[in-house]
């Protein structure tokens, strides 16, 4: 995951490749209060990994089910239908899928113990999402439920009551269908000697999520009778009963943006999703059909899909797309490659989810340039011809941070030249943790960018200047990948030393060079499967190093592997010729110096930290020993590339000198401040 402040994606092109989806958050926290409420021991498999379920998890835990995760297990004893603790305060962060069920079943069950008393709440959002239905349908049960903040809001606090079953429970369905869904899960535990009927008042929006809760409901032992969508009947003597063993699908509204994938950039194969596919029970797996309806070429098997572009420029649509609330949004960034305007309608309910959905993607949409005409309950998208660089706000809304990742794909606009293209900043690219942590890894994975699309910092200077410190600093508040290029060298003179080549001889040690299994792992190296990271470190291997990398033979046998580090999202480079070789096109190339006094004292100090003497005096002659070659080689030697920037760092502390080279790019980036 990038928990970093933003994520700049560069322009991206082509896609292909196979993308594991993690679970579908519907179904994991409806499975987990279901597992909570029933009897006995459930193992949910590849249950979602994120914020949501995280709290969920977190509830049921205070609550006093037993939860134990195992790899991609999860195992869950439930309290069957009695919480062991007669009041608790839960935090269910901005979790719509916790908040709604757990209320529901909470306030039931506190009327049926006496003194029982509970409280729910969440992050500022959660705060601001109505709830109020919901909270009049079970006081019309009988419950206590009190809003401690806005009536109509969390926080809530549900103590005592007593359930009257007689009429039939009412319920509005026309702002959340999460309300009902809320009631259905709850229900059965009011249901032991008598039926009970739901009624929805008003039409009933997002069906697709009611018929997981149903599919969800009959695995435990619930065979809800459904009359239209109108009434629903719970039978007398439900009882949860664990199915032992439940696979959670992946989640179709994730699907949803590697279908676009596909669709936009599935241009030589296809982009393959697996973990949900014709059969599955999710109603956004719908979206599968709006992607059709606009070019996309999709391949279904029941538990994977392949998507390959079909029309280009993408078509237009106008939809009603009541059905697929949450993947509609990302017909809204496909509408950018299409081939007229597209309207999508009955979205009314996109205003009461993580942010105002409705404002906040007509408002980003407008910073990449597009036009965008936004309704109560409509947007309309007109094709884009010229995408402007744009900072995106993500509302603390993993969707917003998703669909808009699909703007990268401008120098594909059917409608660009194919060579006018931007990158896309993504603010706080985290957001998406709320169902899908490693998104953007995922994205990565599957998509190409030209090399020189793909941004690098170069950091060059003599030994022991902070080079590899100030590199990993400034790629991990990028979230970009690093290349110690020295560790090359070293890793060729441990190689040519074991292997008993001499430093003199260019070509055995160019041979060794390109002969060396190595892999990376972080930071760290791998020799033939060995790891060798701390043998590198030895000054003799670095005086080595220094040797052999005077040898021309020897530069060229590792410059393909040094360029292959160039990946999304970015690369940061350190050495002695990354922005004069390597990476001459690099958007920024430092120049990184301090005093020989300040740098022997820094060896000296990394040593003594190892444990290993050393004097001072002895490490200083080394060091300029060390750099005098470097300087003086003949090929590729150590040198400020014309166009780098020097900074001296005797006197500036490490965060001072990351702050100075972010400051420096951020300089050079095309995103204005809005
Ligand atoms: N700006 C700085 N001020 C003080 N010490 C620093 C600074 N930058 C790096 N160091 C320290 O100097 C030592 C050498 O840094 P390193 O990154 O290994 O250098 P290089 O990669 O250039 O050989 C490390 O112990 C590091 O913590
Ligand atoms: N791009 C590079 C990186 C390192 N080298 C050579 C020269 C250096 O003395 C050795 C070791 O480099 P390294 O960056 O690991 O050394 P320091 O950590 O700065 O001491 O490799 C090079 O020639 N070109």
């Amino acid at each position: 995951m990038y928990s970093i402040p933003y994520l700049d994606l560069p322009p991206l092109g082509h896609a292909a490749g196979t993308v594991q989806l993690p679970g579908s958050k519907s179904i994991s926290n409806r499975l987990l209060l279901l597992a909570g409420l029933s009897e006995g021991t459930t193992t949910l498999v590849d249950l979602l990994d994120s914020d949501d379920t995280r709290v969920m998890l977190a509830a049921l835990r205070t609550l006093g089910c037993a939860i134990v995760q195992d790899g991609r297990l999860t195992r869950i004893t439930g309290f069957a239908g009695r919480p062991q603790v007669a009041s608790a305060e839960l935090f269910l962060g901005n979790a719509g899928t916790a908040m709604r069920p757990l209320t529901a079943a909470l306030a039931v069950l506190a009327t049926q113990q006496g003194g029982a008393a509970y409280t729910l709440g969440g992050v500022k959002r959660m705060h601001e999402r109505p709830i109020g239905d919901l909270v009049d349908a079970l006081r019309g049960l009988g419950c206590t439920v009190d809003c401690l903040g806005t009536e109509g809001y969390p926080p809530l606090r549900v103590a005592g009551g007593t359930l009257d079953l007689a009429a039939p429970v009412k319920v509005r369905g026309d702002v959340s269908s999460q309300f009902l869904t809320a009631l259905l899960l709850a229900l059965p535990l009011a249901a032991t000697d008598r039926a009970v009927t739901i009624e929805v008042v008003g039409e009933l929006i997002s069906k697709p999520y009611i018929e997981i809760t149903l599919n969800l409901l009959a695995r435990f032992g619930i065979a809800v009778e459904r009359q239209g969508w109108e009434r629903f009947v719970i039978p007398a003597g439900s009882r949860y009963v664990t199915p032992g063993e439940v696979h959670v699908e992946g989640d179709a509204s994730s699907a949803s943006y590697f279908i676009a994938l596909g669709a936009i950039a599935g241009v030589d194969a296809p982009v393959r999703i697996e973990g949900v596919g014709a059969a599955s029970i999710q109603g956004d797996i719908r979206f599968k059909e709006a992607a059709e309806a606009m070019g996309a070429v999709v391949h279904a098997e029941p538990n994977a899909l392949e998507i390959r572009r079909g029309a280009w420029p993408l078509k237009a649509i106008d939809l009603d797309c009541n059905h697929i609330p949450d993947a509609a949004m990302t017909l809204a960034v496909m509408a950018l490659y299409a081939d007229g305007p597209s309207t999508l309608r009955n979205i009314a309910s996109w205003r009461v989810k993580e942010t105002d959905r409705i404002a906040a993607m007509a408002c980003e949409l407008r910073k990449l340039g597009a036009t965008v005409e936004e309704g109560e309950d409509f947007l309309r998208v007109e094709p884009l011809a010229r995408f402007q660089p744009a900072s995106i706000h993500t509302y603390d809304d993993h969707r917003m941070a998703m669909c808009l990742s699909l703007a990268a794909f401008n120098r594909l606009n059917p409608a660009g030249d194919g060579e006018h293209a931007v990158p896309v900043r993504i603010l706080d690219p985290k957001c998406v943790a709320k169902t899908f942590p490693d998104y953007f890894e995922a994205l990565f994975s599957v998509v190409e960018a030209r090399a020189a699309d793909i941004p690098v910092i170069t950091i060059d200077g003599p030994t022991a200047s902070g080079k590899g410190t100030l590199s990993a600093s400034v790629a991990a508040q990028l979230g970009w990948h690093t290349l110690d290029s020295g560790s090359l060298y070293r890793v060729t003179a441990l190689a040519a030393r074991r292997a008993g080549v001499s430093a003199d001889d260019e070509q055995g040690l160019a041979a060794t060079a390109r002969a060396m299994q190595l892999r990376f792992e972080g930071v760290r190296v791998l020799l033939a499967g060995e790891d060798v990271s701390d043998e590198l470190r030895d000054e003799a291997v670095g005086m080595m190093a220094s040797r052999i990398s005077a040898w021309p033979a020897v530069r060229a046998a590792l410059y393909d592997l040094q360029c292959g580090f160039r990946q999304l999202p970015g690369l940061v480079a350190d050495g002695r010729d990354m922005g004069t070789v390597i990476f001459p096109d690099a958007g920024l190339k430092i120049f990184l110096t301090a005093t020989a006094a300040a740098r022997a004292e820094r060896r000296l100090n990394q040593l003594i930290a190892k444990g290993i003497s050393a004097s001072l005096d002895d490490l200083r002659a080394d060091l300029e020993a060390r750099d005098e070659r470097d300087r003086t080689r003949a090929t590729a030697p150590l040198r400020p590339a014309e166009d780098a920037l020097r900074l001296d760092n005797s006197q500036l502390g490490i965060e001072a000198s990351v702050q100075q080279v972010v400051a420096w790019w951020n300089a050079r980036q095309p995103f204005d401040a809005r």
